[in-house]
């Protein structure tokens, strides 16, 4: 795909064509404070060593509301072909970690899976990307080519629809809201509401989403005058799930960009775990590579105002359209429960098997 698009319920982001790649963080963040770019756009990989695939555009739209795509394209019928692990796989990957965490090795970890779609005709990024958007209109959609992390990313994109936020920029001011913790909805909209009341007082879920909120507060207290963090997350839905969020809001002491600030919050322990480094190289060693799944996508302009999703509910789609890879994960701490953490990421799959119209697992 030629382009980028990032849309917001009251913000959208939609670029045009390259005028440089980059694809390492530095070289984006030094074309930036050397005044040498205006607007940097594109993803951040899973892992923090990995290539990025970040842009200067050659054009860009910015608009305080969604994305209006012009041309409303069609969608091939999609089929799951594979599933990477197998979900018995997953449920032993899961049943180890819960071992490990058992033993205080760390404290939470989020494991993933993936499913291989086919199509006999290609998928278009950004018909997919409007699909996303019309089904979701409260989340932030995007799709974003992935070409500038290397050769094997060559014409791949990634597109999704993700109801999380690791960080946005405006002045001074610095806005995150994370999730951790969730269950499936009901169609019955009194079980509907009890899931949700339930998932308010799950320790187990309390306790997960806690250990993002305390990252969250560890890196941006130093940066801020001024750091509010809710002491009791709220309820927030897609779709498919209730999620456990916390909005945050800090003033920045200084000019620090949305891009360094996502690099310094990335991955949070509502992708990775706690702590940190031992959990990044639990993931490492148990999972096949994540490549963009579980990274961010956003922008970042010369004053340092930005937005960066967290790149969840999406699939990364190969340069001739007729493959998609959807990953899901969940956080997994001593108590889980490796069924549930494997139906949790079945639920999860379905904003995009829905979107392209594939069978779903759950
Ligand atoms: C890792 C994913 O979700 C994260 C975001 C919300 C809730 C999550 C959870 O409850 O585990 C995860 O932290 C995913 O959707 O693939």
């Amino acid at each position: 795909m030629d382009g980028f698009v990032l849309s917001r319920p009251d913000h959208s982001v939609v670029t045009r064509g390259v005028r440089r790649s980059f694809g390492s963080s530095d070289a984006a963040t030094h074309a930036l404070s050397a005044g040498t770019t205006k607007l940097i756009v594109g993803a951040l990989p899973f892992d923090p060593a990995a290539a990025t695939a970040l842009y200067e555009p050659a054009e860009a739209t910015i608009a305080s509301r969604p994305w209006q795509p012009r041309d409303p394209q069609t969608l091939p019928t999609t089929r799951v072909d594979r599933e990477i692990p197998s979900s018995s796989e997953h449920l032993r990957r899961v049943e180890k970690l819960i071992g490990r965490l058992r033993s205080g090795e760390i404290d939470k970890v989020v494991a993933a899976r993936t499913v291989e779609l086919r199509t006999q005709t290609p998928i278009s990024p950004t018909a997919l990307a409007a699909r996303m958007t019309a089904l979701n209109p409260v989340a932030n959609t995007f799709a974003v080519d992935l070409s500038a992390a290397g050769a094997e990313f060559e014409g791949h994109s990634l597109v999704g629809a993700t109801p999380e936020v690791l960080v946005s920029r405006r002045g001074r001011v610095v806005t995150c809201r994370p999730l951790a913790g969730t269950t499936k909805r009901s169609a019955d909209s009194e079980q509907d509401r009890e899931a949700g009341e339930s998932l308010l007082r799950s320790t187990k879920n309390l306790a997960e989403h806690a250990f993002v909120t305390a990252w969250i507060r560890e890196v941006l207290q130093p940066m801020c005058s001024d750091l509010s963090v809710p002491a009791t997350p709220e309820l927030t839905n897609t779709h498919e799930v209730w999620h456990l969020a916390s909005p945050i809001r800090g003033t920045l002491r200084n000019d620090t960009t949305a891009l360094d600030l996502a690099m310094a919050l990335h991955p949070t322990p509502a992708l990775c775990g706690t702590p940190t480094d031992a959990a990044l190289k639990v993931i490492r060693e148990t999972e096949e590579p994540r490549r963009f799944y579980g990274g961010a996508v956003g922008w970042c302009d010369d004053a340092g105002d930005g937005d960066w999703v967290v790149a969840i509910r999406c699939a990364e789609i190969s340069a001739d359209g007729l493959s998609a890879w959807a990953s899901a994960g969940g956080g997994i701490v001593a108590e889980s429960d490796p069924q549930d953490e494997l139906d949790e990421t079945s639920t999860k799959l379905r904003t995009l098997l829905t979107a392209l119209g594939a069978e779903t697992l759950d």
